[in-house]
């Protein structure tokens, strides 16, 4: 197949867009299907998809895990030729590599995690429910990373479906100009769903009722029957419609029109293609092209595909990833082109500063190749699969990987190529490509994995480089968590390492083991992400172990200031004396604590999961305040990013249980202090030793401050932002503010929300004159004045947006529906941990300790 001449496309995926199915895995299904790459139609409801292929998916007929293929559109003959597509203009077959993302809300780190793999996507919205909240929360996250999207319309076939009233949403909560390029045919007016009005190409799609969609008519506008006299007017509204918008944001257009006398109908569609690519390629006019289709009737497809390879981006066209070199942010050309400003990455020194740059301008020459591991799962025969898009050089079969996040270096044995039902083995992965890497032992899902001529084989890539991260992004914080109990001790082992498998696939769960009471936790997201969890570790993996009561995580935080202590380290670990000391003290995070680290080369701080961190590696003397600095040597086997590293972990291990309350502590800043000359004692000062010392001196300091006023217990508040309309405002305000203990931060027209409520991560796009936007009529009542309240039935759909705690919000959404007679929805994110106070402290910890 590689010989085959093809052109690539760029990494594409379907968009989550709400806690209820789009049709996003029925999609893809066709997708497969018409590109040739499956005999049969995966059928959702019947458990027989390619993309939903874990068991638990399969059972709920929900997609849990991105799932990642690759097919040709046009698709490829016996002979290699192209086959025909829907299109008139000869479309090369393009290699398309396709994401097809979860849409449950508590498997959005998922979806942002594979969002950062995109060069484009294909945002599917279901024509009934329209634009929810979810959906722009996702839509603002793409925009951020500046990924062109196209939007697919799905579900036309269903009663109550509102085209139209879907594209004036687009406008309206999504704050982008919809370029409807399809109408929908409903037969004779007001009849089925039968096919599609082509804008572009001023014809129309016709499908036969109950085919495979294989097949079906392509018919011009002028020979449309008389009976279709209003469709055939509607295809001509929305060809007018697109001109005038593309006009006027494309000077080329603008000179189109003029060119053909201002006959709007008279520009060839090649033209109108062009301009719409450029537009979604360079985003700065906000236009999204707008297509529909009913996937579940296998109408819509085709066109969608070809709308794929002519107007979303082919790799070389993507946005340039944003990369994180030893704290400093920048991109991955201006790294590879030596303009990136590496100076904060290395020695604070001048003189070290300016060799430092020399050298890291040579060491970016010796790179060959780095990639993202965007996707680890368990293949029952093959173990783990590590999915990795190559962004710059290609991973060659053999090619030694260095893992940036874990610091280990690793063989990529095999490469494969994954298609629907089989996968290929291929000899390299190249830049803009994705591809499958078995055997690997390491690569979590996340991680950064480069490879590099001449690295040294235990410590990787010289610095700057081996802390280079692609796209990285912060985890958000479990807040849940379940016991996960072994049947019984000889099971533990096996119960460990599918709790390990389990969190390479997915790092937004963690697993901490309970020092005192030994029992091991898994934490999560949300609850529907446990119950997942439980169902992958039982089912799939087989694990021997049962699973307590899904219980919210609360947090503990420090009230006072330690005095820094002293631990000395001494005692034998796996057979071996292990010796290290180290200075711990411990103050409360604020916003104004200062970490003065600029002018100390050896010295590092890290923000992780709520508390600082912060190393020094430096002499320490009782009398003299200068003392003689340290020239950095160090035994043979350790180096300083081998020391941050242990004294890191060591730290972050005591800060996962709190002294008073026994949960994570929040909002806490560890200094610790390491004199190389005192606190390192030859070989047995082992990184497992300088953990342990660390782990302990911090665990000292920690209990030291718990002598005074104690400490605080933490709830996390999410922001939330429901749904409802005019009629049932008042009775969801007052449960959140009185039942919840919410605070209201604002009302607003969901017609005219800024958008970016959700989290201030997301940036406001400029509102769209709605006056200005083309849609063409709905002939039926729309049930999205049902399901969305707006205007035809009179009531105002309005957004309440609050801050409450996650407690409260446990099971809201049956309570919403039965507060606004099943209309109200809603959306929500982690806010913050706030202090829990009064009343509320004591019947918390009430329920807590359970007396
Ligand atoms: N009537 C109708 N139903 C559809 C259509 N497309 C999908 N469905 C149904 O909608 C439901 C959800 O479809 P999925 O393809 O699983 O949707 P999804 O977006 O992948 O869902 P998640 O995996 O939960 O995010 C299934 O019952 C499908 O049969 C359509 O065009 N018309």
């Amino acid at each position: 197949m590689s010989q085959q001449s093809y052109r690539e496309q760029g990494i594409l995926a379907s968009l989550p867009i709400s806690m209820r199915s789009k049709g996003k895995t029925t999609t893809t299904e066709r997708m497969l299907y018409y590109s040739g790459h499956t005999r049969r139609i995966g059928n959702v409801d019947e458990g027989s998809t390619v993309t939903d292929f874990l068991p638990a998916e399969r059972a709920r007929g929900v997609t849990i895990q991105s799932a990642a293929i690759s097919f040709h559109w046009p698709p490829l003959s016996a002979s290699g030729l192209q086959k025909k597509s829907t299109n008139t203009s000869n479309l090369v077959p393009h290699n398309i590599n396709l994401i097809d993302t979860p849409g449950h809300a508590d498997f959005t780190f998922e979806v942002l995690r594979s969002l950062r793999i995109l060069d484009g996507a294909v945002c599917i919205l279901d024509g009934v429910a329209g634009v929810e909240a979810q959906t722009e929360k996702v839509w603002y996250q793409a925009a951020k990373y500046h990924i062109p999207k196209i939007i697919y319309i799905n579900k036309l076939d269903r009663d109550g479906a509102a085209f139209g009233e879907t594209v004036k949403q687009i406008a309206a909560r999504l704050h982008a100009w919809p370029a409807v390029c399809q109408v929908p045919w409903w037969e004779g007016g007001r009849g089925q769903f039968v096919g599609l009005g082509d804008a572009i190409g001023l014809r129309a799609f016709k499908w036969t009722e109950g085919g495979d969609g294989k097949d079906f008519q392509v018919i011009s506008v002028d020979d449309l029957p008389s009976s279709e006299a209003d469709f055939v007017r509607e295809i001509m509204n929305a060809r007018r419609a697109l001109v005038e918008l593309l006009s006027e944001h494309d000077e080329h257009m603008v000179e189109k029109y003029l060119e053909v006398d201002e006959d709007h109908l008279a520009i060839p569609s090649e033209d109108i293609v062009a301009s719409l690519r450029q537009c979604v390629l360079n985003q700065s006019s906000n236009i999204v092209p707008v297509f529909a289709g009913a996937s579940f009737q296998n109408m819509g497809i085709q066109p969608l595909l070809d709308a794929v390879v002519q107007l979303l981006p082919s790799p070389g066209e993507a946005a340039d990833p944003e990369i994180n070199l030893g704290g400093v942010e920048g991109t991955l050309s201006s790294l590879l082109s030596g303009d990136m400003n590496t100076a904060g990455t290395g020695p604070k020194s001048k003189t070290s500063k300016t060799k430092f740059k020399k050298q890291s301008t040579a060491i970016v020459q010796n790179l060959e190749s780095c990639a993202l591991a965007f996707k680890v799962v368990h293949d029952p025969r093959r173990g783990a699969l590590v999915y990795v898009r190559v962004y710059s050089g290609s991973i060659m079969r053999q090619s030694v990987l260095f893992n940036t996040n874990l610091q280990v270096s690793e063989r990529a044995p095999q490469l494969l190529k994954m298609y629907a039902s089989d996968s290929v083995q291929i000899d390299t992965i190249p830049a803009g490509q994705i591809g499958v890497i078995p055997g690997l032992k390491h690569a979590r899902t996340g991680d950064t994995l480069i490879s590099y001529t001449g690295a040294n084989p235990k410590s990787g890539p010289p610095a700057p480089l081996n802390t280079l991260q692609l796209r990285p992004i912060e985890v958000p914080p479990a807040v849940f968590f379940s016991s996960v109990e072994p049947h019984s001790m000889s099971e533990e082992k096996t119960v460990k390492s599918a709790l390990d498998l389990l969190i390479r696939e997915d790092p937004s769960l963690q697993v901490s083991v309970d020092e005192e009471s030994g029992q091991t936790l898994l934490s999560g997201m949300g609850e529907f992400h446990l119950e997942i969890a439980r169902d992958r570790l039982v089912n799939d993996l087989k694990a021997k172990a049962a699973m307590g009561k899904i219980e919210i995580a609360y947090r503990e935080s420090i009230l006072e200031s330690s005095s820094p202590d002293i631990y000395v380290f001494d005692k034998e670990q796996s057979g071996k004396q292990g010796r290290a000391s180290c200075i711990a003290h411990v103050e409360a995070l604020s916003e104004t604590t200062q970490v003065p680290l600029d002018d100390d080369e050896y010295a590092y701080s890290t923000y992780e999961d709520g508390n600082r961190i912060t190393i020094f590696l430096k002499p320490t003397t009782e009398d003299a305040s200068d003392p003689e600095p340290w020239n950095g040597d160090l035994p043979p086997h350790l180096s300083i990013p081998f020391l941050h590293s242990a004294l890191k972990n060591g730290a972050l291990a005591a800060l996962s249980r709190g002294i008073n309350y026994a949960f994570q502590l929040h909002n806490t800043h560890v200094i610790l202090t390491l004199d190389p000359r005192k606190h390192i004692f030859g070989a047995e000062t082992t990184p497992a030793a300088l953990s342990s010392a660390a782990r302990l001196a911090t665990k000292a300091a920690l209990k030291s401050t718990a002598l005074g006023n104690g400490s605080a217990l933490m709830e996390l508040v999410m922001n939330v932002t429901v749904s409802v309309d005019e009629a049932s405002l008042g009775a969801v305000v007052n449960d959140i503010s009185s039942s919840r203990g919410g605070h209201i931060m604002s009302l607003d027209d969901a017609d005219v929300t800024s958008g970016p409520t959700v989290n201030s991560t997301q940036e406001p796009l400029p509102r769209i004159d709605l006056s200005k936007v083309y849609a063409p009529p709905d002939p039926f009542g729309s049930s999205q004045t049902q399901e969305q309240g707006i205007a035809v039935d009179g009531s105002r759909q309005r957004n309440i947006t609050a801050t409450v705690p996650l407690k409260e919000m446990v099971g809201y959404l049956k309570h919403l529906r039965s507060l606004t007679g099943g209309r109200g929805t809603f959306v929500m994110s982690a806010d913050r941990f706030e202090r829990v106070v009064g009343q509320r402290e004591k019947v918390l910890l009430r329920e807590l300790r359970g007396y």
